[in-house]
């Protein structure tokens, strides 16, 4: 029997139309941040995200994630959709958005508090074990400020999968650390999502770090924000950001995404757009 469309699993995330247009109440306008975005993305793929400053890539993200209402069309998650915030979803900010008068521990826990279905019983494991995936055992009683930027953002990461979401939803998470440790990072979410077998949709600037995790690359386009291009990164795992510099593949790639993002960054800031 030839393939049928009913033996294709549904995506686990639908951007259907999405159009998000933000009032500015201070002018008295609005703005077309993004415009009938269309993203299919499946169960246990990795989607990172790239695209000039201000295209709209953290409103899609918002919307996903129940934060931002679109003015039009809509997100479904295992096709129910979306109109809030949700336990299947989890966001890992660039500027960690940690509480500064909690421990790590106690940060960690947060992310149990944030669902209203908790059940008492195994909470401390779950925030231990989040913990120790994170490579954080020992600083448990340590408060923020007593940690580097990579060690927050190991915090932020294990708030966001100690809850054991389907999706996380990843904006910059490595924007706001130092270049070595957020190579070192890098590799640590790869083994973590791998092992995992979350969805998730990680937005970047960076083009090395697209490619190095992508399952697919979705690159945006400003003025509006929407779609521009989705590529399959058919590069074998584990990837590791010396062994891709010798592959022609990862370097056909890295060499086609500056090309689109340059040209794109042109337009952008030649357009810009209000109404
Ligand atoms: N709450 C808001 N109110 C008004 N305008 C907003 C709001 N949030 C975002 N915008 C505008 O919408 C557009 C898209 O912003 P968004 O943050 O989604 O882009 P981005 O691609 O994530 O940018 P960056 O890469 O710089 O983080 C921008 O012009 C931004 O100024």
């Amino acid at each position: 029997m030839p393939d049928s469309a009913e033996n294709v699993a549904a995506p686990l995330i639908e951007v259907r139309g999405v159009t998000v247009r933000y009032d500015i109440a201070r002018t008295g306008t609005s703005l077309m941040a993004v415009e009938g975005v269309n993203l299919d993305i499946a169960e246990g793929e990795f989607v990172t995200v790239l695209g000039p400053s201000g295209c709209g890539k953290t409103t899609v993200m918002n919307v996903i994630a129940g934060l931002v209402q679109p003015t039009e069309g809509t997100v479904t998650v295992d096709g129910r959709i979306v109109t809030g915030p949700g336990p299947d979803r989890a966001v890992v900010f660039q500027d960690y958005a940690l509480l500064p008068w909690r421990s790590v521990f106690d940060n960690v826990r947060f992310g149990l508090e944030m669902q209203s279905t908790l059940n008492s019983g195994d909470w401390r494991e779950r925030v231990q074990n989040a913990i120790e995936l994170v490579g954080l055992a020992g600083f448990e009683q340590s408060y923020p400020r007593e940690l580097s930027g990579g060690m927050q953002q190991r915090v932020g990461l294990a708030r966001a999968i100690v809850a054991e979401p389907r999706i996380l939803l990843m904006d910059e998470p490595l924007g706001a650390v130092d270049a070595l440790t957020r190579e070192v990072m890098r590799d640590e979410i790869e083994k973590l999502i791998t092992a995992t077998g979350k969805t998730v949709i990680f937005i970047t600037h960076s083009i090395e770090e697209a490619i190095l995790l992508g399952d697919r690359i979705v690159v945006f386009k400003s003025h509006p924000g929407a779609v521009l291009e989705e590529i399959t990164v058919d590069l074998p795992r584990p990837r590791s950001e010396r062994g891709a510099q010798s592959d022609p593949r990862y370097l056909e790639l890295r060499d086609h995404l500056w090309d689109v993002l340059q040209n794109e960054a042109t337009a952008a800031s030649r357009g810009g757009q209000g109404s």
